[in-house]
């Protein structure tokens, strides 16, 4: 069983949700890069349980520890160790799953498996593992940025209800001006109401986030089976509750013809390769050729939810189970920083093989 991810960059995750603690050892970052607590603590903010009232109200303070990697505010080069102290575990709230498999969780399928299952909180199926990929995601960012790299997401769609215009048209500051995380004022407001209507039903809605990194050098990706689409698919996939990942045009692009959907070259006024249209997404035969990348992540509409459903016990005998405790009515807002962390973790460690590839 693997918990790790990178190659060059790698991160390795431990804890469960009601355990001590989670956290994540960061090895391979360079010495040298400026880092603090907490800059790490800021986006962990923005993942936390209980933030406001569209998420879930479990208060999770998720203070982070460094405990290793980093002195004087600089990485060491040796390997970066962060802890989150688990806090405010409830659980009781899940005595009623010890025997019983929860609709669309993943409580069958770890009790197959392992035969043993830490059925408190999800354990390490649980979404609380993404805070230590949100931590690690943070030293990734600073590597980025000393090459002019910025990745940041938005939520995009909640339900049905989905923002008019594409990235290029907004304004990309208004991310945390609400909080749903989407910076299109009036679309939030909507969608905050949708998510308030569906927790006042007991119920979860799903939606969208859209990520966009900028400032991205040519050469990011590797040609086969490293391809730097793949990589953040796999990264984006492997986030908990996520149904689907399109870059570029996507799917959509395939109503288009070839004729309308390629990508025409020319030079700017600097000398600079562009190209016209950015259906590519930024990256061609897996490697980025220089403009923004942009991709879409489809989260669904949680399992937990706080009605009585049909499902079976360990014995495979037939009952109903409501969800009990406190859970999230949709996990978009909080699923931002971990978008940003995921991509962050997958360009970092692209543009180390990137530097590694060429004498
Ligand atoms: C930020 C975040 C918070 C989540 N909170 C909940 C929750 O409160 N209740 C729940 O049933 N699932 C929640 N999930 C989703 C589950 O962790 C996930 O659906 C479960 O592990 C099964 O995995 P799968 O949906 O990827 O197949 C959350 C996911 C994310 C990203």
């Amino acid at each position: 069983m693997s918990s790790s991810f990178g190659t060059l960059l790698r991160i390795t995750t431990f804890g469960e949700s009601h355990g001590v603690g989670i956290g994540v050892i960061i090895d391979g970052c360079p010495a040298g890069l400026p880092i603090t607590t907490e800059e790490i603590q800021v986006a962990l903010d923005r993942r936390r349980p209980g933030q406001s009232d569209l998420t879930t109200p479990r208060k999770e303070a998720d203070q982070v520890e460094v405990l290793s990697g980093v002195f004087r505010d600089e990485t060491t080069g040796t390997p970066i160790s962060l802890l989150i102290r688990n806090k405010d575990q409830a659980s009781h709230d899940y005595s009623h799953i010890e025997h019983a498999y929860r609709p669309s969780h993943a409580d069958y399928t770890y009790d197959v498996k392992y035969g043993r299952r830490d059925y408190r909180g999800g354990g390490r199926s649980s979404a609380r593992e993404t805070a230590a990929r949100v931590a690690a995601g943070v030293v990734a960012g600073k590597l980025l940025a000393q090459y002019g790299v910025r990745a940041q997401s938005y939520v995009s769609q909640v339900g049905a209800i989905a923002v008019p215009v594409g990235y290029e048209q907004l304004d990309l500051g208004l991310i945390d001006s609400n909080l749903v995380r989407c910076p299109h004022p009036e679309t939030a407001e909507r969608m905050a109401e949708l998510i308030r209507q569906t927790r006042d039903r007991h119920d979860t809605v799903g939606g969208l986030v859209t990520g966009v990194v900028q400032g991205v050098p040519v050469g990011l990706g590797e040609p086969v089976f490293d391809k730097l689409h793949a990589e953040l698919g796999k990264a984006m996939l492997s986030i908990n509750a996520v149904k689907g990942f399109e870059y570029g045009s996507g799917f959509a692009g395939t109503l288009l013809f070839g004729s309308e959907h390629n990508d025409a070259f020319y030079t700017d006024e600097n000398g600079a390769v562009r190209t016209r249209t950015n259906h590519s997404g930024g990256i061609q035969g897996g490697i980025s050729n220089g403009q923004d990348i942009y991709f879409r992540v489809a989260f669904k509409p949680v399992a937990t939810i706080l009605q009585a459903q049909a499902t079976i016990n360990d014995q495979g005998e037939e009952i109903s189970l409501a969800g009990r405790g406190r859970h999230d009515p949709c996990v978009l807002p909080r699923a931002v920083p971990i978008v940003d962390a995921m991509t962050n973790l997958v360009l970092a460690d692209m543009l180390l093989r990137a530097r590694a590839n060429k004498v």
